[in-house]
């Protein structure tokens, strides 16, 4: 296995920008493949997730061209649903954003396709969605175990006019359904179930969807309405933003060891939840200067906080390890589904945070970190998880070098994450 050692960093400083946002990258790939003309995305995210979906993209019979450093695409739109007279076994490796869509997406599309994954994906649940979408007629069946991927989906016209989801394990369940609605004939209303976590990221969801001619009557995160006319409209062209969750690992450099660290990429109206990520490290007491073009940190004294997390899943692990460099505990609630993401985030957070030497609890839905004076020497394990590779790279900030296992995971959402981490010390 591959490892990375990185020795102790006294300070850090500078600019560094962040490459497109996995979930916008995802999101306006397939909304480019339904739509009707051509769409020309730029500054997209080269890494696994996505590949997947390109992967997938072709497989479907959607024509478009990737440049040499595949951040620019064209995508001819299919003007409505796939249609593949072929059967297809589509390979979507661990990406939530390219199953939980494209399962929706393909149910109501002229498909007979098998979506498959990496073995983990094969624990992460979708359940709710496919009970969504089983109500409203889609033929989906489950492969290997019931409630997870594998799935074999016999896609057809659906017109149904409601569906209802549970949300309180994954929004990527609504924001499936979000995006398959406007193939129905007739108007959909989608009624959630259950606590809607992860709220922002329907906001990309809906914002997203306007881009591409689509609105939808959100009545205040509870219901949905999206009208039986509505059609997915090339924009012409959608400029992918900068990625706010690969964002905060940079910020939180800062805040701990800055120096000023200016990220660029993303700025301060941003759709994506994650930049109120900077908010985080404000209550802190970082210093955060928020910029159209971009957001700078500097460091200061942190004190530990106690705080609901639930509206940033992903950027909050980055709060787990800048907790070791605070004074006093910080205590992050409502996490629960962690648990259920690239691997059981909440236990192999807790138990890499205790292997340097930190104080922790753990919780059902909440974890807990005592900072301590003596920061150890650990090799981290990374679970095949991007986002631990990279909220370990911090422990470097400390006066002790830190080891990561595999540091190569970050391939997921960040190929080249260790080289611009390198460019700010
Ligand atoms: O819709 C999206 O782009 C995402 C939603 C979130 O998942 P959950 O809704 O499952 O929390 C997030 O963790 C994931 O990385 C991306
Ligand atoms: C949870 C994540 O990914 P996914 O889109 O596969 O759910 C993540 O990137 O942290």
């Amino acid at each position: 296995m591959e490892q990375l050692t990185l020795a102790p960093i006294s300070k850090v400083s500078g600019v560094v920008n962040v490459p497109g946002s996995k979930s916008l990258s995802n999101r306006a790939l397939l909304l480019a493949a339904l739509c009707e003309g051509d769409t020309e995305l730029t500054n997209l995210l080269d890494s696994d997730d996505i590949s997947h979906m390109l992967n997938a993209l072709t497989q479907l019979g959607v024509n478009y061209t990737l440049s040499d450093d595949k951040t620019r695409c064209v995508v001819k739109g299919n003007g409505g649903a796939f249609n593949v007279s072929e059967p297809q076994e589509l390979f979507l490796g661990n990406a939530g954003t390219a199953m939980r869509p494209l399962c929706a997406a393909l149910a109501v599309s002229n498909v007979d396709v098998v979506l498959t994954g990496e073995p983990r994906m094969e624990e992460r649940p979708i359940s709710d969605l496919v009970d969504g979408l089983r109500e409203a007629g889609a033929d989906i069946k489950y492969l290997k175990n019931d409630g997870f991927p594998p799935l074999q989906i016999k896609g057809k016209a659906l017109t149904a006019n409601e569906m209802s989801v549970d949300g309180s394990v994954s929004s990527q369940f609504l924001t499936a359904l979000l995006m398959a609605a406007p193939l129905f004939k007739n108007d959909v209303t989608i009624k959630i179930k259950g606590d809607l976590v992860s709220k922002p990221y329907i906001d990309i969801t809906l914002d997203t969807m306007a881009k591409f001619g689509v609105e939808v009557v959100n009545n205040n995160y509870q219901t949905f309405t999206i009208s039986g006319d509505a059609k997915y409209v090339a924009p012409g062209k959608f400029m992918v933003e900068g990625d706010a969750s690969s964002a905060s690992y940079f910020l939180a450099a800062g805040a701990i060891k800055g120096g000023t660290v200016r990220v660029t990429g993303i700025g301060k109206n941003s759709i994506q939840g994650d930049i109120r990520f900077a908010e985080v490290l404000e209550a802190m007491g970082a210093s955060v200067n928020w910029h159209d073009e971009y957001i700078e940190v500097t460091g200061a004294p942190l004190k530990g906080i106690s705080m609901d997390m639930n509206h940033i899943p992903d950027a909050a692990m980055t709060i787990a390890t800048t907790a070791l460099f605070a004074e006093g505990p910080t205590l992050m609630t409502n996490i629960y589904n962690w648990r259920v993401k690239e691997t059981d985030r909440l236990h192999a957070m807790a138990t890499e945070l205790r292997k340097v030497g930190a104080k922790v609890e753990e919780g059902h839905d909440y974890i807990k970190v005592w900072p301590t004076d003596e920061l150890k020497h650990a090799e981290i394990d990374t679970y095949n998880d991007h986002r631990i590779a990279m909220c370990f790279s911090l422990v470097a900030l400390s006066d002790t070098a830190v080891t990561i296992n595999d540091p190569g995971c970050t391939r997921k959402t960040f190929p080249d994450y260790f080289t611009r981490f390198n460019t700010l010390v």
